[in-house]
């Protein structure tokens, strides 16, 4: 049986893929084989030893930390482009409500009183405080061309808009995909200086932390509507508010409200909901469950943020198969082999995949392995961590 303990709520569509007969999943459990999270903070939790693996039902791992598994030889998944088109459609409306100014408008009317025929005249007397304007044939500037921006400038641009996009590190698959007419820059600052809606779709590390400073922000072109449905640490607030203040920027609009925020003019905040739609949930639930199914009974990983991807049929002749995460140093599969020979056991077949500091080996054996084999190679220098895993033919 494994045990699948859940940090946040995952969509039923998701945990309905784990079989009753072999999986109890719960939200309070000792001993978890593996773990499922959304936004749950991560960092201020103490992992149990027997974790073998963790799954974020969503995109950002920023609420993970995802070095210290991969010390511990546990890959950590994702599901990237799950939740993508949920973004982007808030996205677009944030588009919308700044360019119509749809928020005041609403409040406007909510607070008309009187009969229909008064409500009307304030109507007609007073809607010229909210005249916009149109989006087709201004310019977005996408900073991070990922799942989610390549959807939202594809679709920017359907809409008739100008866009122009600054990802260094854009991937051959999304830039395939992305709509021919969208212009690559090579600033954040020249995505600033060209664009009157800048939208942020970039994951949080160490080198995207306040993206958008006050120096940078100084190359924004005045009025610059600024979305940020990344999260909350890619903008410094400080010089945002600044920027506001200034008029430089005319709104701020992103998923993540702050004490800073709160009272600030040209500020509108949604509760985080960039993922949160029926589709969404249960697409990332679906995803990441069966990332997990097939890492605890095969041995597989695929869409893992720290591992390498690891993909190898189950021989037919194979009594068990041992999955062993070990550092990516010299003499690793020759000391695996050699223990796996204490029990005198063939090895079938194989596979070694490396990534970055980290490598993954499975070994399909003929014959069982001993459980004091098994302990000693867990104890092998350079093993993160090793299990046997018996087919399920
Ligand atoms: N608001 C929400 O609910 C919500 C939902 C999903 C994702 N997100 C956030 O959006 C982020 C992006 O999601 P995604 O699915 O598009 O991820 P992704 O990994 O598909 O795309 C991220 C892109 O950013 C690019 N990038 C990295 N550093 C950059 C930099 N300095 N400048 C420009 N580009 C850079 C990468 O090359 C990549 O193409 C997530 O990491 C998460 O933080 C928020
Ligand atoms: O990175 C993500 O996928 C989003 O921020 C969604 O977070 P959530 O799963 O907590 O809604």
């Amino acid at each position: 049986m494994y045990k699948i303990l859940t940090l946040n709520n995952i969509a039923v569509a998701g945990l309905a893929r784990f079989p009753r007969e072999s999986y109890e999943v719960a939200s309070e459990m000792q001993h978890p084989d593996a773990v499922l999270v959304r936004s749950f903070d991560m960092h201020r939790w103490d992992c149990p030893d027997t974790v073998k693996a963790i799954g974020r039902a969503g995109a950002g791992v920023n609420n993970i930390p995802v070095a210290s598994f991969t010390q511990r030889g546990i890959p950590v998944f994702n599901t990237p482009g799950a939740n993508a088109n949920a973004v982007k459609e808030l996205v677009l409306s944030g588009l919308f409500i700044a360019a119509r100014n749809l928020l005041s408008a609403a409040a406007f009317t909510q607070q008309l009183t009187g009969t229909d025929q008064h409500i009307n005249e304030q109507v007609e007397q007073l809607k010229k405080q909210f005249v916009g304007f149109e989006l087709a044939g201004r310019t977005l500037g996408v900073i991070g061309l990922g799942a989610i921006g390549v959807k939202v400038a594809n679709a920017a641009e359907a809409l008739g808009m100008n866009v122009i996009g600054y990802d260094p590190h854009i991937t051959v698959s999304n830039a395939w995909k992305l709509s021919a007419n969208v212009k690559n820059v090579s600033s954040v600052e020249e995505v600033l200086r060209k664009s009157e809606f800048v939208s942020l779709h970039v994951p949080l590390v160490d080198g995207t932390r306040q993206l958008l400073n006050a120096d940078r922000l100084e190359h924004a072109k005045t009025g610059l509507v600024l979305l940020n449905f990344s999260r909350q640490a890619i903008v410094d607030e400080t010089a945002v508010c600044a920027a506001l203040n200034k008029g430089k920027l005319s709104h701020y609009i992103c998923d993540f409200p702050s004490n800073q925020l709160q009272q600030q003019k040209g500020v509108i905040t949604f509760p985080h909901l960039g993922a949160s739609t029926r589709e969404a949930e249960e697409n990332c639930a679906v995803m990441v469950a069966d990332q997990i199914r097939q890492f605890l009974e095969q041995g597989l990983i695929s869409y893992s943020v720290n591992f390498p991807d690891m993909d190898m049929p189950i021989n037919e002749s194979c009594a068990c198969r041992l999955f062993v995460a070990n550092a990516n140093v010299p003499h690793m599969i020759e000391r695996i082999s050699s223990t796996v020979a204490r029990d005198n056991v063939n090895i079938v077949d194989m596979l070694n995949r490396s990534r970055g500091d980290v490598a993954c080996t499975l070994l399909d054996l003929a014959t069982p392995l001993s459980e004091a084999t098994l302990a000693v190679l867990k104890n092998t220098e350079g093993v993160l961590s090793a299990r046997v895993l018996t087919p399920n033919y």
